[in-house]
């Protein structure tokens, strides 16, 4: 007797909802059509308080598309959710763009989702709803399929509690944007672009540039410096890439300039690629040798994508850099043709073409710093002079962790790492002599003991080299006094 009418009482309560609910909006667009605006608003809210089931919840739609164009905020909702999956959603897609390293994992439609933003509960919901019928019988199947992809509709619903629209719309919302932007750049495979041979022939002006991915393994982890050098480079570009507004206000374009020098193997190419690796930036490898003139040159740097790192490497080999409005060259037919300048590339660095593009990096690589221009190495001209030198002990450390996995040498390998210590401040090896040595046995104390052979044999070679030079000057000197 006593569970019927809660039975029932549960179907009525449905129905007189239905009932009040159609009733008020029948009675709403009635008094629309008669009663003024302001005394229609003040009933109105009389009868949302009349209302015996208010409703707290609020949804918002974000579909796909509007029918033509492609909704940019489905595409972050689908980046940032596919972030914040838990174990409880049942049914999962994954998908892989090209441009990007990872897979993303994104809910399937009917799935559910929960979120908490400061505090706010948030439900997501993922739909796809489609038109589904058959052909017609003269219907052109191609025409149905057309048709029938843009009646599939895939959207995502937000539910949450409507107390906190404003926050959900104008701090929630914008959040997954960041976000998606974040986790797109997080996922990113960067790039290495270089001229496109056809552009050498002027023969093209498009894809001035063909890229591959760069998959260089080089990081800041791996790259053997003193750490303090290491700590003020990562410091300096993660000042560089927050500091937009910064720039903006003292009015200077946005970008930072590099001059790596030091002997060959010491790591320049290797800390650019740390560096692209690092901040997600593809590197635009500018071989100025193929750059005919300043006006290709010009055109070349335009079409050089934001955010990303341009990279002349050997600069003081490059070309007949010391050479200005003189330095011309004869096309392939003959004709006269002037060369790019070094003041048309000082243009582009600080001058007036140098804030065309936002958030670049300039490195310019040399072995040889004092050959270089005087106007290159300027004060304020690239903003950080690096000088990458011969290997220390502490960047010794990076590499004996790096190639034999090596953590604290001085207790697990003492003898080795005494005799490397002694020797490595005698002599000049570079970083790449010594991780040769490094990759010749997989027995660390084998490979430990090449180093130190290795060492000694430069040291000898140091000695042997002095002693000729001081015998030389004796020699001299017994001239002089005969
Ligand atoms: N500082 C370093 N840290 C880690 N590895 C290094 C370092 N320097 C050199 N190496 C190793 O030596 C190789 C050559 O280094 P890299 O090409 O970066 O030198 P470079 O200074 O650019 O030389 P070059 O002046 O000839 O262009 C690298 O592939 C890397 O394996
Ligand atoms: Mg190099």
């Amino acid at each position: 007797m006593s569970s019927l009418p809660i039975f029932l009482s549960t179907n009525n309560l449905f129905n007189a909802y239905a009932c009040v609910s159609a009733f008020a909006m029948l009675f709403r667009s009635i008094i629309k059509e008669l009663i003024p605006d302001k005394l229609r608003n003040y009933i109105e809210s009389k009868i949302q308080h009349l209302n015996p089931f208010p409703c707290h919840q609020i949804t918002i739609l974000i579909e796909e598309s509007d029918g033509l164009q492609k909704n940019v905020f489905y595409n972050a909702t689908e980046t940032y959710l596919s972030s914040i999956v838990t174990p409880s959603v049942g049914r999962l897609k994954v998908m892989k763009e090209e441009s990007e390293d990872n897979l993303s994992v994104v809910i399937d439609k009917g799935q559910e989702l929960h979120d908490a933003f400061q505090g706010i509960s948030l439900k997501w919901r993922s739909f796809c709803t489609t038109n589904a019928r058959k052909p017609d019988q003269d219907e052109d199947t191609s025409q149905f399929f057309s048709k029938y992809i843009k009646e599939k509709l895939q959207y995502y619903e937000l539910s949450f509690h409507k107390k906190h629209k404003d926050k959900v719309v104008s701090e929630y919302l914008p959040y997954i944007v960041s976000r998606s932007k974040a986790i797109k750049q997080e996922n990113k495979a960067v790039k290495i672009h270089t001229l496109a041979r056809k552009f050498e022939y002027r023969e093209t002006h498009e894809g001035l540039w063909e890229s591959v991915t760069m998959g260089h393994p080089s990081s800041f982890d791996t790259l053997a410096l003193d750490p303090e050098m290491k700590e003020d480079i990562m410091q300096d570009l993660n000042k560089f890439v927050r500091r937009k507004e910064f720039y903006k206000r003292v009015g200077k374009a946005w970008k930072r300039g590099y001059l790596l020098y030091g002997p060959p193997g010491t790591g320049k190419s290797s800390l650019i690629a740390a560096m692209a690796n690092y901040l997600k930036f593809d590197v635009y490898d500018l071989e100025l040798s193929c750059v005919p003139s300043d006006l290709d040159l010009r055109r070349v740097l335009i079409s050089i994508a934001n955010r990303s790192i341009i990279v002349v490497e050997d600069i003081d080999c490059t070309g007949d850099l010391k050479r200005d409005e003189s330095n011309s060259d004869l096309d392939r037919f003959g004709n006269k043709v002037q060369k790019w300048t070094l003041s048309g590339l000082l243009n582009f660095i600080d001058g007036l073409w140098s804030s065309c593009g936002d958030e670049r990096v300039i490195v310019f690589t040399t072995n040889y710093k004092d050959r270089l221009d005087p106007a290159l190495l300027r004060p304020g001209r690239m903003d950080k002079h690096i000088h990458m030198s011969y290997l220390t002990m502490r960047a010794f450390d990076v590499l004996a962790n790096n190639y034999l996995g090596i953590k604290d040498g001085r207790h697990q390998h003492e003898k080795h790492f005494k005799e490397i210590e002694d020797l490595i401040e005698k002599v000049q090896v570079t970083p790449a002599e010594v991780a040769e040595e490094l990759m010749k046995s997989d027995d660390a104390d084998e490979s430990l003991g090449g180093v130190v052979k290795f060492l000694q044999k430069k040291y000898m070679e140091v000695n042997e080299a002095q002693d000729e030079t001081e015998k030389k000057t004796k020699i001299g000197f017994g001239d002089l006094t005969v």
